[in-house]
């Protein structure tokens, strides 16, 4: 009984990703967990302001429900003003934003002109001040295309297979069943928290054939949830015990690329299959890493570069580690011409999010904590942000997914969904690939569109 139900959890515990309502919200609304697929996904590029930020502002503090959370004493409020100062400044359009106590998000389009704060929609277009919340189905999500730029292996292990690999070999005395139960129950996580979770998972996932059998799943749950295109990301690891050197881990998840692509391919009767999920790989490099590890997961991105390995990825606990151990490795990448994607300002570090900027990496991740003239910073330099939501929820970073809920039309989704293919890793030609499938849709959206209007 309690295994079925820590089975039901899977999705909320572990599969952050998942296209699944959130307990206690109808799955015909926007608040939604599925919601934050696409905005996890999505990258967004910045363009010259349109937007007046002193009212804004004045629109945002006029919202009682804002006024309600954001109280005089509560230091995010503040902090908001700046970030639409700092947009104004830097003549850069905001459309969406997040304040927590802690963090600030924001997002920047060239697509509409719409900035939600608080989960209400605001459109600076038109007159008067009336919140335009607007509600998308679930449906409407689930046949999206969506692009998934932001996934961490072992941060998509299905609960199932967790709780069935713990049942089989236990944890290696790491953990206590009450503790793993209430890790894998716990919906949100602190990034603490997340932090101490991932070891355990990793005790679990050590040998090959389980390396390769998470990759072909977290495919296989992506393409459910219609992803068109994946940049899954992975830490290589060596591991004696198992046999396992970097270069053996990442073949393993690359035999899990093929043996997805197999059961995908031999389910016909799935009308899903009709669509062909376009899946890339990037090498993390671990903040707990040496030079050295770093520097060897580097060249490893490099020789695999004709087997679907497309970039490098900086992540780990951000408390730890220290900039200048990675500069090297993430210089030879440059040099190299690997893309780079770098974890950026998920705690607050002046320091690092500066240099992290001036490295000029090709996408930045997270992006949550930053000072009012890093964000200036951030925002001269055009680099694009993976915003990811439903990571930022789960670890708390921010209050709820209400907050964060975009509150944008159907086709403004697939819009700004489409324009995320720019900033992927692919090829010109699977580029191109990926815009025709957001052209099908979108066309498709507004013939039942102006059929329902008519
Ligand atoms: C929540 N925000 C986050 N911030 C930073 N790094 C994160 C992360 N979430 C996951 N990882 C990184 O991904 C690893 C797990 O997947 P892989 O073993 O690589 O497949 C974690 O150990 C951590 O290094």
């Amino acid at each position: 009984m309690i295994l079925g139900w820590l089975l039901s959890a899977t999705v909320y515990a572990f599969h952050i990703s998942g296209l699944h309502p959130i307990p206690g919200h109808s799955d015909e609304t926007i608040y939604c967990r599925g919601i934050l697929i696409p905005s996890d996904s999505f990258v967004y590029s910045t363009k010259p302001a349109t937007v007046n930020s002193s009212d804004c502002r004045e629109r945002i503090r006029e919202n009682p429900d804002v006024k309600a959370r954001k109280s005089a004493d509560d230091p995010a409020f503040p902090e908001c003003g700046s970030l639409f100062r700092a947009a104004n400044q830097s003549k850069y359009e905001i459309i969406w934003i997040a304040v927590t106590r802690y963090r600030t998000i924001a997002i920047t389009s060239h697509d509409t002109s719409v900035a939600h704060y608080g989960g209400v929609g605001y459109d600076f277009n038109t007159e008067g001040h009336e919140p335009a919340p607007v509600a998308v189905r679930m449906a409407t999500f689930n046949a999206m295309p969506k692009l998934e730029l932001h996934a961490h292996l072992n941060g998509c292990v299905r609960s199932s297979t967790l709780l069935e690999l713990y049942l089989e070999r236990g944890c290696e005395g790491r953990i206590s069943n009450s503790d793993l139960e209430c890790l894998i129950l716990k919906e949100d996580r602190s990034l603490t928290e997340c932090f101490r979770l991932f070891p355990v998972i990793h005790a679990l996932t050590t040998d090959h054939a389980i390396v390769k059998r998470i990759t072909k799943e977290a495919i296989e749950d992506f393409i459910r949830d219609n992803v068109v295109y994946l940049e899954l990301r992975t830490t290589p690891k060596s591991n004696e015990a198992y046999g396992m050197s970097k270069r053996s881990y990442v073949e393993a998840v690359l035999a899990g690329f093929e043996a997805a692509e197999v059961s995908y391919n031999t389910k016909e009767e799935d009308s899903r299959s009709k669509h062909l999920m376009q899946v890339r790989l990037l090498l993390s490099i671990d903040r707990r890493e040496s030079t050295e590890e770093a520097m060897e997961t580097v060249e490893l991105a490099w020789e695999l570069r004709c087997r679907g390995v497309v970039g490098i990825d900086l992540s780990g606990d951000p408390v730890i580690g220290t900039w200048k151990t990675f500069l090297p490795a993430l210089m030879r990448a440059k040099q190299l011409g690997v893309p780079l994607t770098l974890h950026c300002g998920e705690v607050p570090n002046s320091e690092e999010v500066r240099a992290m900027i001036a490295l000029k990496p090709n996408r930045l991740g997270h992006v949550c904590c930053l000072e009012e003239e890093e964000w200036k910073y951030l925002l001269d330099s055009g680099i694009p942000v993976e915003v990811c939501l439903t990571s930022n929820v789960s670890t708390e970073s921010v209050p709820s997914v209400t907050d964060h809920h975009f509150g944008l039309s159907e086709i403004e989704l697939l819009l700004i969904a489409k324009s995320a293919v720019n900033y992927t890793f692919a090829d010109d030609m699977t580029k191109l690939a990926l815009h025709r499938i957001f052209d099908d849709a979108l066309e498709k959206m507004q013939g039942v569109k102006s059929t329902s209007e008519g």
